[in-house]
């Protein structure tokens, strides 16, 4: 008998029915003979919903009103948590709701996007001792004063993870509306492949990357704490895709998938040469993380960050601005990044020079390239982007 954190995303709490479905999963893991620890994500939907309705009534600028933020957007967790606990109890299985801060699962400060910092195991340890099924919310914690604060989107991943880590379990199982990862996003590659077994290294790359399918920060946490993962359908009775830390092919390169990411913010500015390392350093104070930085040894440079820290810049330029360490400034939303996973890349040399020879035979503009040991990274506009990603998959699969 092991502990199986089973997590249950969006789509698979998206209604009632839904939720229905999602306590037979429950049920028949404890009939297997496991423990099972659920963690569940807000209907489908209902988190962004709920940040609209918070932009429409706040710039959201300080931190008192961050604080309200986070209380707001991390009520979605706490109805599906509910919901699914009464829906396991009426089918006879013990089960009993937990918000992030009764595990308590202790997070920083950074509301918006802050860390687990900490999981006390015993309140979940004396719940599964008296066979009683904890039904945690994904995405939330608490912080150090007390507030509740949110793992930034998709975080629900990283909170089943961490627990995972935290109660040794045997398996995170990350239930969601695909069954399992594929070579590309299935809803862009129609003839995308199912992938059986993924090392957990280019999983991780591939996350991070952009693929939607799990929380970076999870796969992160797999590969740092040696658990398994497994991503599987809620809809289907698949096996899904397993992760693996040992690698198949020595030395050799092979490409295990194609991921993309239109989050991405194109920043130009205009300033004199000596003055970009002081315009760096204004973004590393701030925690602005750079994706890339191009031409900075000239007077106009571009810069490569995430759009989702778009207001958080655009205050920061204009500080720049109003201090005369740039002449000037404009943020473009409409670029992209497509990017191949796989060990060993870096190894075949004539790859990247086939890549950039079939985009350019194929009208396709590439703003930078960036290579790893691991992946190969292409910023194109966001015009191109589908038709890069399918170019790319029908080359390389
Ligand atoms: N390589 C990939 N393999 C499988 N799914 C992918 C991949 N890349 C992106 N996706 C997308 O990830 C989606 C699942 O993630 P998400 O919508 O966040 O699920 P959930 O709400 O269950 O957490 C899929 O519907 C699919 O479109
Ligand atoms: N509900 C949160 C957390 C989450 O992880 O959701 P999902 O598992 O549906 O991606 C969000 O929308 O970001």
């Amino acid at each position: 008998m092991g502990i199986i954190v089973q997590k249950f995303g969006g789509t698979s709490v998206a209604d009632l029915t839904r939720i229905k479905n999602v306590a037979k999963l429950v049920k028949a893991e404890l009939e297997s003979g496991n423990q099972v620890v659920a963690v569940v994500s807000a209907m489908a939907g209902a988190t962004n919903s709920l940040i609209t309705q918070c932009a429409e009534l706040s710039r959201l600028d300080g931190i008192t009103s961050l604080q309200e933020y986070d209380a707001a957007i991390a009520s979605g967790e706490i109805v599906t948590s509910a919901l699914l606990a009464l829906q396991l109890q009426s089918i006879g299985i013990k089960a009993r709701s937990l918000q992030g801060w009764q595990v308590p699962i202790e997070t920083t400060k950074a509301h918006g996007n802050a860390q687990i910092v900490n999981i006390n195991p015993h309140k979940l340890n004396e719940l599964l001792s008296q066979g009683i099924t904890p039904v945690i919310t994904g995405f939330q914690g608490v912080s150090i004063d007390g507030d509740i604060t949110t793992l930034g989107k998709g975080g629900s991943d990283t909170t089943a993870a961490i627990i995972s880590a935290s109660l040794n379990a045997e398996r995170c199982d990350i239930y969601t509306d695909v069954d399992g990862i594929y070579t590309a996003d299935p809803r862009v590659v129609h003839n995308a492949k199912k992938i059986d077994i993924i090392n957990i290294e280019e999983l991780y790359a591939l996350c991070n990357a952009g693929a939607k399918v799990l929380h970076p920060r999870a796969a992160l946490a797999a590969k740092r704490y040696g658990f398994k993962l497994r991503i599987l359908s809620s809809f289907t009775n698949l096996d899904g895709t397993t992760t693996k830390s040992e690698i198949n092919n020595m030395e050799n390169r092979q490409i295990t998938a194609i991921t993309s990411n239109k989050n991405l913010l194109k920043i130009e500015i205009e300033h004199k040469a000596q003055n970009f390392v002081h315009i760096f350093e204004e973004f590393t104070k701030e925690l602005v993380p750079i994706e890339q930085i191009f031409n900075f040894e000239k007077d106009n440079s571009i810069i490569i960050a995430n759009l989702i820290d778009k207001n958080k810049c655009e205050k920061l330029l204009n500080n720049l601005k109003n201090n005369l360490l740039l002449t000037k400034y404009s943020t473009e939303a409409n670029i992209s990044s497509v990017t191949i996973v796989g060990y060993g890349i870096k190894n075949d040399n004539g790859l990247v020079w086939k890549i950039i020879e079939l985009l350019n035979n194929n009208n396709v503009s590439i703003l930078s390239t960036d290579l790893s040991d691991i992946k190969m990274s292409f910023i194109v506009n966001d015009r191109d982007n589908e038709k890069v990603i399918k170019l790319l998959h029908e080359y390389c699969f």
